[in-house]
């Protein structure tokens, strides 16, 4: 097991937002019995980071980065999105509507799909790459899957950079145009600031400055990542 990090930046203002549970996720999280929570934590308890930042902060290039300096697998919730998004299905059809408009798919389809990549994964580290981007995203982890993280990393990045970043990042993605990003910025900032500064409080929060060049932000975390001890 890792060691708890006792030299974490706090340094977020605290935000006065607050999410409202939908009902539907309440029903799941009464089913989220300790059964289905063993799945998980019976056997082990892998070491579990959250990357967040936002679009276009540079999560998924670092974590690529993390992931092969420090044997993490990277699951990213937007990529097993899109992946789920292509199926021809209902499903996939909610999600593509929902990424186009920038928003944030119901929680409970984002979290069952870490949890079956977390189960279908042997390793004891995972990167969990643009999770929890909203307060709502956070409590059905935390009760579906019933762990917190280890550690949340924040790449804190100016918009004008993140905005230059997504319209030449040249994936095709149907969500990387000026009029959504303008959309996931507004979300960013009402959802998933609120998230971050839970976090910054409960001393789990390394907030890092993602501008720079990739190198040199992988420094930083570098430097984070090899002073922690399995
Ligand atoms: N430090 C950096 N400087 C310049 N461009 C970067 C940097 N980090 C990432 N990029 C580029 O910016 C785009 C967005 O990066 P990405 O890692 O996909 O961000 P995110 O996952 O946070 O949206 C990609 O095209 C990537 O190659
Ligand atoms: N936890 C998550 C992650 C992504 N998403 C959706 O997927 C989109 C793309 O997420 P992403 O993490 O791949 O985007 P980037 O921040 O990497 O650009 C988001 O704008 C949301 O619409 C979500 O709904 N919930
Ligand atoms: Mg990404």
């Amino acid at each position: 097991m890792w060691r708890r990090l006792g030299f974490l930046s706090p340094a977020i203002s605290s935000s006065k937002r607050q999410n409202r549970i939908p009902e539907s996720l309440k029903l799941v999280m009464l089913f989220a019995t300790d059964a289905v929570k063993d799945d998980i934590t019976a056997s082990r308890r892998p070491f579990i980071t959250f990357v967040l930042g936002g679009p276009g902060s540079g999560k998924g290039t670092q974590c690529a980065r993390i992931a092969s300096a420090f044997g993490f697998a990277h699951l990213s919730a937007g990529d097993l999105l899109r992946e789920e998004m292509s199926c021809d299905s209902k499903k996939g059809k909610l999600i593509r509507d929902i990424i186009m408009e920038g928003k944030i798919v119901p929680s409970e389809i984002t979290v069952h799909l870490i949890k079956e990549a977390i189960m279908s994964s042997s390793a004891d580290r995972f990167l969990i790459d643009g999770f929890p981007r909203s307060e709502e995203n956070r409590i059905a982890f935390e009760t579906i899957i019933g762990v917190e993280p280890n550690l949340v990393l924040f790449f804190d990045c100016p918009e004008e950079e993140m905005v230059k970043r997504v319209l030449g990042r040249n994936q095709g993605r149907i969500d990387d145009n000026i009029e959504t990003i303008k959309k996931r910025l507004k979300v960013f900032e009402m959802l998933n600031l609120p998230v971050i500064n839970y976090y910054s409080a409960k001393g789990k929060l390394y907030k890092i400055n993602a501008t720079g060049t990739v190198d040199e932000i992988f420094e930083k975390v570098r430097h984070l990542f090899g002073s922690l001890r399995p």
